[in-house]
């Protein structure tokens, strides 16, 4: 039967591959870091306090002192792309785009804040993807990131008619593709250092101590990245937790507290990098290469090297899309 002439042209069947990570402010002003954390810091995923015990100390509290000092911090890493997060996370998504050929597009968007997830989900079907892999930038898996993020992605897709079919990416924490990623990289970033570190740092983002004894297999991810990161470069690395938030007990060691004692053990010189951030960040650029550096020198250290994530560089690209291609065999015809 003929098309009738005014019925819209029915898009080609694609795949779409949606690259998710956490989120960020869009603009370094305290209004718009306030707007970012309140929707960051009410969910549920991240502060398992129960809201009636939370919200009135987020609210009359956090939200009225950290958005100021935040502000400032991201001040100093914002880049003329805007917030280094967002702008490799886009970059990641542009390198990959065409690696699939014309039937699957790959896009971007945030967890919190912009471009959100539903926004993305429904380009992506304008653009006729009927399949969907939701990808959590997050090679350690953890509630508080991966599960929210792909949570985000089945609310919207709750309040649709007809649903695109949808895999998720599983964690890649211990996967020779990002472990070689990691190894190649990090044997080139030392190669270029001017000493020879006593240290390597390996720092991940922390969680509260609470959850690992409940059952987030976090803690273990980021134990055997680590082990199998040192078993690559052979040489042993020191693993950390920064970013502690709050008065509960965190996951240990303190990436901070372990700077200091390094350097007062008389190993002063180090290198840290960041293995479970995909993009560099406020957490990496701010807290480890700017506060990260004052602390440890200030304890007697003499040199310090922050070393970058895996970024849109082309090992990570080439890691990204080999991780990725695995996911959609099976969605994309033999050739
Ligand atoms: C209870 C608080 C927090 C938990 C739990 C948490 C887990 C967690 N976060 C990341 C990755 C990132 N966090 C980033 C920033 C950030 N994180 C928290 C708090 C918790 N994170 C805050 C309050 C902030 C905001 C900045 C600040 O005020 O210090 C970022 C950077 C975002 C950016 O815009 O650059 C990332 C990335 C992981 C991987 C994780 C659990 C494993
Ligand atoms: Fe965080
Ligand atoms: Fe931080």
């Amino acid at each position: 039967m003929e098309r009738p002439s005014n019925h819209p042209a029915i898009p080609k069947r694609r795949i779409g591959v949606l690259l998710m990570n956490l989120g960020t402010p869009d603009d370094p002003s305290p209004r718009s870091v306030k707007r970012y954390l309140a929707e960051f810091l009410s969910d549920r995923r991240v502060v398992e306090i129960p809201p009636i015990a939370w919200q009135p100390i987020l609210r009359g509290i956090i939200l009225n002192t950290r958005p100021k000092k935040s502000a400032h911090a991201y001040q100093q890493v914002w880049s003329e792309h805007g917030s280094p997060l967002a702008a490799i996370t886009r970059a990641q998504s542009e390198a990959m785009q065409g690696a699939f050929g014309d039937g699957v597009v790959i896009d971007w968007a945030m967890r919190y804040g912009n471009p959100s997830i539903a926004s993305r989900i429904e380009h992506l079907r304008e653009r006729g993807c009927d399949r969907i892999l939701l990808a959590p930038l997050y090679p350690q898996y953890c509630a508080a990131t991966t599960a929210t993020a792909n949570d985000k992605a089945f609310a919207h897709l709750a309040k649709l008619r007809w649903q695109p079919a949808i895999r998720t990416l599983p964690p890649y924490y211990d996967d020779p593709l990002y472990i070689n990623a990691l190894a190649t990289t990090l044997r080139e970033d030392l190669a270029k250092l001017t000493f020879e570190p006593d240290a390597i740092v390996a720092s991940f983002h922390g969680m509260p101590r609470r959850t690992l004894e409940i059952g987030d297999p976090y803690h273990c991810h980021c134990q055997k990245t680590a082990r199998l990161v040192s078993e690559a470069l052979g040489r042993p690395l020191t693993v950390a937790f920064q970013s502690r938030f709050g008065p509960a007990k965190w996951l240990g060691p303190a990436t901070d507290e372990t700077l200091v004692e390094l350097a007062k053990a008389g190993k002063r010189r180090v290198a840290i990098f960041a293995p479970g951030f995909s993009a560099d960040c406020l957490e990496t650029l701010e807290e480890l290469a700017i506060r990260g550096k004052e602390s440890f020198e200030e304890a007697g250290g003499t040199d310090f090297a922050y070393l970058p994530c895996l970024n849109a560089e082309p090992t990570g690209n080439k890691m990204l899309r080999n991780i990725i291609a695995r996911e959609l065999a099976g969605w994309i015809d033999p050739a």
